[in-house]
């Protein structure tokens, strides 16, 4: 149930600006695309990814401070930060590229955490359910990263 603010319409679109040396291009591609799919499956919504221009999400891989009033902290600790729908920054969500991102159960589950992310960029807030991918620690989601069959996508065991 998306608390707060909405977006006004069923088409959302998303660009990605910035991303992280931790895993190939296409990798990252793969594993937001997917995250996006599970918000799509979950709701009418359609997401038309940009490759110019302003889009409703910006995606970026950032780390400290970099230029909105929420720099990140380095490694661990907060990892990523979206914000809610609106015009301009509404929407847009960053990923703090001191985290080390991966595709399995070590570092930090690139996948599971966009997911989570697109979650507050959609206007949902944070779950008290463990078996919610809004659920608001990264740990409560192993059962997530253990569930997600990682062998289905043999590259993705990494
Ligand atoms: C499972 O997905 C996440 C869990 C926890 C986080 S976080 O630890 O970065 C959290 C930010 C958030 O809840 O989105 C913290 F408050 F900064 C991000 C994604
Ligand atoms: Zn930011
Ligand atoms: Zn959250």
């Amino acid at each position: 149930n998306a608390q707060g603010t909405r977006w006004n319409k069923n088409i959302i679109t998303y660009r990605y600006l910035l991303y992280t040396r931790d895993l190939p291009r296409s990798t990252v591609d793969f594993l937001l695309e997917t995250a996006f799919r599970v918000w799509a499956r979950a709701s009418s919504l359609t997401f038309v990814r940009m490759h110019s221009h302003n889009a409703d999400i910006m995606v970026e891989f950032v780390t400290s401070d970099h230029g909105d009033l929420y720099p990140f902290d380095g490694p661990r600790g907060t990892l990523a930060h979206a914000f809610g729908p609106g015009l301009g920054v509404g929407g847009d969500t960053h990923f703090d590229d001191d985290e080390r991102w991966t595709t399995g159960k070590t570092g930090f589950n690139l996948h599971v955490v966009a997911a989570h992310e697109f979650g507050h960029a959609l206007g949902l807030k944070h779950s008290r359910n463990p078996e919610s991918l809004m659920y608001p620690t990264y740990k409560g989601h192993s059962n997530y990263l253990s569930r997600y069959n990682w062998s289905s996508h043999p590259w993705l065991s990494g």
